[in-house]
């Protein structure tokens, strides 16, 4: 029986908690001239020669910060009902757990509303609250920094070491509709509806863990899977602090698709143990890098798909795979919990 709808006890927050004291560095120059007011919205890292700036996006333009999700429903009022939600969903959404209500069986482990640890709840009608996620992941600083990269532009640094299974963040930004066909080095990828695990699992294995077929992004190759109903998360204009974290073939970290009581979520796990003091990266999946992409990953890792092309490794190069396509991360799904008991 398609499990139903459950009604919405997220709230919206009208407010963002006010942050702390942003300090900036002593040269009175580095002064920004904008009011203090509108300081903490805006990200700032502190670059090798000690002195605070302003992140921009890759395009240049000055993001936001905001820690939940920033939900236009106009947006989605021509948006065709989806095809993954049961019937009597409410369409169109009026908030945003209505579009990310987890309905599916990877939706089985709640990440409670504490983050920084590796705790799950499996309980499916948990009352742990989004709100209380955002409120208490705000305090991202306290755990990481944006810093300057020697050439992969802003990246995000551990202040403490994390063990494998931590959660360490989740991936904030504005709502988009799957139809949205922008483009941006900022866009993440998140199923809507009752997921359809079988299928993914055929399709290259999401289902333990390994990143999803390329060919499920590719809408006109042939016999193609259809596309799963799904919203895009745009972290170019507003986002939170992990829409910095670089690509790595060898990364210490894995997009995961989690919930937090009744809303689906993009969470930021550990893979393996994270030291203080290094820059956290997680796999940006196949389609950003992959084999059939247009683009040059520069990690480094010895076992990095760029490198591996280059000697010649039998991997093709893409032949503009990716050009003028909506380019998205994408994350690894959970395999179902098993019930105890
Ligand atoms: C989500 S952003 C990451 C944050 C970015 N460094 C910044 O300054 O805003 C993704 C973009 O960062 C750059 N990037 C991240 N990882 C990379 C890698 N392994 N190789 C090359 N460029 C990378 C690329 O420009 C990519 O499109």
């Amino acid at each position: 029986m398609a499990p139903s709808v459950t009604t919405c006890a997220y709230q919206r927050s009208t407010t963002q908690k006010p942050r702390g004291v942003i300090k900036l560095a002593p040269a009175s120059s580095m002064k920004p001239k904008i009011k203090p007011s509108t300081l903490d919205r805006y990200f700032w890292y502190t670059s090798s020669d000690g002195v605070m700036r302003l992140a921009t996006s890759t395009d240049g333009t000055v993001p936001e910060q905001i820690n939940t999700y920033d939900f236009n429903p106009a947006l989605f009022v021509r948006e065709p009902y989806p095809s993954t939600f049961p019937p009597g969903g409410i369409w169109p959404p009026e908030e945003p757990c209505d579009l990310l209500c987890p309905l599916g069986a990877d939706d089985g482990y709640c990440v409670g509303d504490q983050c920084y640890t590796n705790k799950t709840c499996k309980n499916a009608l948990c009352e742990h609250s989004f709100t209380n996620w955002c409120q208490q992941t705000e305090n991202w600083e306290d755990h990481f920094e944006l810093r300057k990269t020697e050439d992969l532009g802003i990246g995000a640094y551990t202040k403490r070491a994390w063990k494998a299974g931590d959660v360490l963040g989740w991936y904030a930004g504005e709502l988009k509709v799957k139809s949205y066909d922008g483009s941006s080095d900022y866009l993440m990828q998140l199923d809507i509806g009752v997921l359809d695990t079988s299928s993914r699992a055929q399709q290259g294995g999401t289902a333990n863990g390994t990143p999803p077929s390329p060919t499920r992004q590719a809408p006109s190759a042939p016999h193609s899977e259809p596309e799963p109903d799904l919203v895009y998360i745009d972290a170019a204009a507003k986002g939170n602090w992990t829409r910095f974290i670089n690509h790595s073939c060898d990364p210490y970290a894995s997009y995961r698709m989690r919930r937090v009581g009744n809303m689906r979520i993009m969470t930021v796990e550990a893979v393996r143990d994270v030291p203080a003091d290094v820059e956290l990266t997680v796999s940006y999946g196949y389609d950003y890098y992959g084999i059939g992409t247009v683009k040059v990953c520069r990690c480094g890792a010895e076992n990095c798909i760029s490198r591996l092309r280059g000697r010649g490794s039998g991997l093709k190069k893409g032949k503009g795979k990716g050009k003028g396509r909506v380019r998205v991360k994408k994350c690894k799904r959970l395999v179902a919990p098993v019930e105890e008991g």
